[in-house]
């Protein structure tokens, strides 16, 4: 099996407070990986560090078998790694097609000048993103939507067209930080299918998730982190026995 993503030994503090220690993985082609842990535990920190929002005091990180360093956003994105927020990030007032359309960005080529003088190349290309980005927008099931405002869309909307955009970059891992926050039952169930699609298409997926059942039923594997260290890895049923994933939420009054 191909490994996608491979983390060796990820660690980062801020100032007294030793956020992530030494923290590995590896995350094989089609897979979904689940990182869970109790407020606070750092998984936030670990997708920040991944991403270049954080740099990290040490780890050695491979994406797609070649050494990665994690650098500005951009940078992370046409390494190949997407991610969406906890705190939906869209343009407002642009409208979902346009949301997607800056992702698919990242992966094309007639540039600044081409943009400037609107060359035939340039207005190829554009019709080029706009027809995938309608295609992705279909694909997470709000292809209805392509024309509306960003801000009018309902929650879980939001979240499908965070994916969409995620997705019109090519990603060779898409890390999606708490997908199903704030949904209710229905919409979770929509968003496991798509979730579970991406995989089948072949895509690899981290995943940051709070609703542990979802963890369970979705992760080929799963990590858990505890203050900063990674107290379990293994699969969902292996994690689930794990005594000191049981007594991080369980004991010490769930902090
Ligand atoms: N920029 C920062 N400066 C200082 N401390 C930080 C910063 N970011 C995170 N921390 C601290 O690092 C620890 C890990 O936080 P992090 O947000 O990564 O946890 P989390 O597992 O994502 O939590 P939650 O589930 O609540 O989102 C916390 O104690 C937090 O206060």
């Amino acid at each position: 099996m191909t490994t996608v993503f491979k983390v060796q030994g990820a660690s980062k503090r801020f100032g007294g407070l030793q956020a992530l220690t030494d923290v590995s993985m590896s995350i094989n082609q089609g897979q979904v990986y689940g990182l869970i842990g109790p407020n606070g535990a750092g998984k936030t920190t670990f997708f920040n560090v991944i991403t270049g929002l954080y740099t990290p005091d040490g780890g050695h990180f491979e994406l797609g078998g070649a050494p990665y360093t994690p650098s500005t956003v951009h940078e992370v994105a046409k390494a190949g790694i997407a991610r969406t927020f906890q705190n939906i990030r869209l343009f407002a007032e642009m409208t979902a097609l346009e949301n997607v359309m800056v992702g698919r960005h990242v992966r094309s080529g007639s540039g600044l000048l081409g943009a400037i003088f609107r060359t035939s190349a340039f207005k190829q290309e554009e019709a080029a993103i706009a027809q995938r980005a309608q295609e992705l927008l279909d694909y997470v099931g709000i292809g209805k939507y392509a024309e509306f405002k960003a801000r009018t869309l309902s929650y879980g909307d939001q979240r499908r067209l965070e994916i969409a955009r995620a997705l019109a970059t090519d990603p060779k891992l898409i890390a999606l930080d708490e997908p199903a926050a704030g949904m209710n039952a229905t919409e979770k169930v929509v968003l496991r299918e798509l979730i579970d699609r991406i995989r089948k298409d072949g895509r690899t997926i981290l995943l940051i998730e709070h609703d542990v059942k979802l963890v369970m039923g979705l992760c080929d594997r799963v990590t858990v982190l505890d203050y900063g260290k990674q107290i379990a890895e293994g699969t969902p049923a292996e994690v689930q026995k794990n005594e000191k994933v049981i007594e991080a939420y369980l004991g010490a009054g769930g902090h």
